[in-house]
């Protein structure tokens, strides 16, 4: 039976109002837990109403910008406070509607709050450099200008944090902004935007438009109004944002893929790199961009580690993440499931052993749900598919190494470099791993998932456009720089 009694519309939000696509068109936005059950409607919008949200960001924008950094960043702590006050509903929104257990909803919810607050107080932060002039009686300066309407395009993975750290570091240094959320998740977005609604905001400065990527989405890219955008997702769209972008001049940013690696080098403590390895790969289902997805140990511990981890892996309840029991919540979609059993078969076929897991979870209550089994390949070599592509989902492959050297070859032989991880107690393997590492984030000892908001956050190599979120990274993405010179 389809549950529609609960399931309430949810419209597009356009300059200060919430209105329902000119189309009238909707989608529905199901749970993975349980694909009968409908989490609410959401607008199929057209090009119309994304002109229409950008016509008021860039009026908006003409006050917004002229308004102190410390105001803007006054109504961002607002937008905080409600959050605040909404979290157990929004981060039950998310797991109903992505999949993630409860407890990382809210952890995730109470990190866009902290977000926010980071970027309220950097509106009273500096925004440009005293350079000496070579002229005495000169007064030389930089100042930040912001670059107008940002685009802002995001995944369902991380529904609330991902939304928040573009748009809030967007809006301090006096941009507005035009957001497209990920359709799987936009019950949340809206959940999220209604905060920013019920803070204040003048109306036009923040716009949400949601429907499809190839309609909306891609409307963003070619706008000639939206002077910046800022994308995370996959590597493919990523790719083709950043082409549209650049064709006609747009400022671009992109986090894409990751292919992250732990390595477990012989002197390892390995009951944390286990618990590390679980963590980092598995938890949200395996779907972040920094999720481990390879496990390189040094032959010396790989089978002590092997079954360490295989009986903590036996322990994992996989279930509704709305249940107090559950560690492991569904896939996010039908499409992400059959993607990562896709990738389970390829791993066998190529002649990978699978060690656990690797099926569809179907037990009574979740055979209408998206769940597959936490699964773990053995003797896999690099250059097999599974130790090569992206694949988001619970899936380890584990690669036996016999030195250091040979795990930080194996580790840099993706084309993806976001983050990385190695559990040693060795001074010389650590510095070895920061040096060498190709990866933005590297990590020592600790999980290659978790980002901290207050540092910068990108990947080299191919997962993302060189560039970097979060953290006072932001103001130079979202910002312009101006150089001054004033003689009198
Ligand atoms: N790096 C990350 O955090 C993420 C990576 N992924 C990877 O991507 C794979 C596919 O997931 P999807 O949700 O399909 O990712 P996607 O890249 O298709 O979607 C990300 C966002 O881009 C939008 N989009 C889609 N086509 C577009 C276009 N032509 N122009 C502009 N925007 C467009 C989507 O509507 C969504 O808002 C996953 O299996 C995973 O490997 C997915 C989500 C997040
Ligand atoms: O590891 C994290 O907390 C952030 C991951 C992330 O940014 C992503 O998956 O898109």
């Amino acid at each position: 039976m389809t549950v529609e009694t609960i399931a309430k519309t949810y419209l597009n939000y356009i300059n200060g109002e919430w209105v329902a696509s000119s189309n009238q068109e909707v989608d529905s936005s199901i749970s993975p837990a349980n694909s009968k059950e409908i989490v609410g409607y959401i607008q199929r919008s057209t090009k119309e109403d994304l002109d229409e949200a950008v016509a008021a960001a860039k009026i908006a924008q003409i006050q917004w910008r002229k308004l102190s950094g410390v105001t803007r960043g006054d109504f961002l702590y607002k937008v905080a406070n409600v959050i605040e006050q909404n979290i157990d509903d929004i981060a039950e929104t998310m797991t109903r509607e992505m999949g993630k257990t409860f407890p990382e909803a809210k952890g995730e919810t109470a990190r866009g709050v902290a977000i926010l607050r980071y970027y309220a107080g950097e509106g009273m932060r500096k925004v440009g450099d005293v350079i000496p002039s070579t002229d005495a009686d000169a007064l030389m300066f930089t100042q930040r200008a912001p670059l107008g309407v940002v685009g802002v395009i995001t995944p369902w993975n991380f529904p609330v944090a991902i939304p928040i750290w573009k748009m809030a570091p967007a809006l301090v240094y006096g941009n507005t902004v035009v957001i497209k959320p990920a359709h799987e998740t936009a019950v949340t977005a809206a959940k999220v935007i209604k905060c920013f609604a019920e803070a204040g905001l003048p109306a036009g400065v923040v716009n949400m438009v949601t429907g499809s990527g190839t309609i909306i989405g891609q409307g963003i890219v070619d706008h000639p109004d939206i002077a910046a955008i800022t994308f995370t997702g996959s590597d493919q769209v990523g790719k083709a944002v950043g082409q549209g972008a650049l064709a006609r001049g747009a400022k671009y940013q992109l986090e894409m893929g990751g292919k992250n690696p732990v390595i477990v080098a012989a002197d390892a403590d390995l009951d944390l790199a286990v618990e590390a390895t679980i963590s980092g790969g598995l938890r949200s289902t395996g779907q972040k961009c920094t999720a481990t997805s390879r496990v390189i140990v040094q032959s010396a511990v790989y089978e002590a580690f092997k079954e360490k981890l295989v009986e903590k892996i036996a322990q994992l309840k996989v279930g509704n993440g709305l249940s107090g029991e559950t560690w492991m919540g569904p896939c996010a979609s039908e499409k992400q499931l059959n993607t990562v059993l896709t990738y389970i078969e390829k791993g066998i076929a190529e002649g990978a052993t699978l060690l656990y897991g690797g099926q569809r979870v179907v037990e009574p209550g979740l055979e209408n749900g998206f769940y597959v089994e936490p699964t773990v390949f053995d003797q896999v070599t690099s250059d097999m598919t599974i130790a090569q592509e992206e694949i988001f989902g619970p899936v380890l492959a584990l690669i036996k190494v016999n030195t250091l050297e040979e795990a930080l070859e194996v580790a840099n032989d993706v084309k993806f470099g976001l983050s990385a991880s190695i559990f040693t107690k060795d001074i010389g393997n650590m510095l070895s791993f920061i040096k060498e590492m190709e990866a933005g984030l590297v990590r020592i000892n600790s999980e290659s998932a978790g980002v901290e908001l207050q540092a910068p956050f990108g990947g080299m190599k191919q997962s993302s456009s060189h560039s970097r979120e979060q953290g006072q990274a932001a103001i130079e993405f979202f910002t312009s720089i101006k150089t001054v010179f004033v003689k009198a």
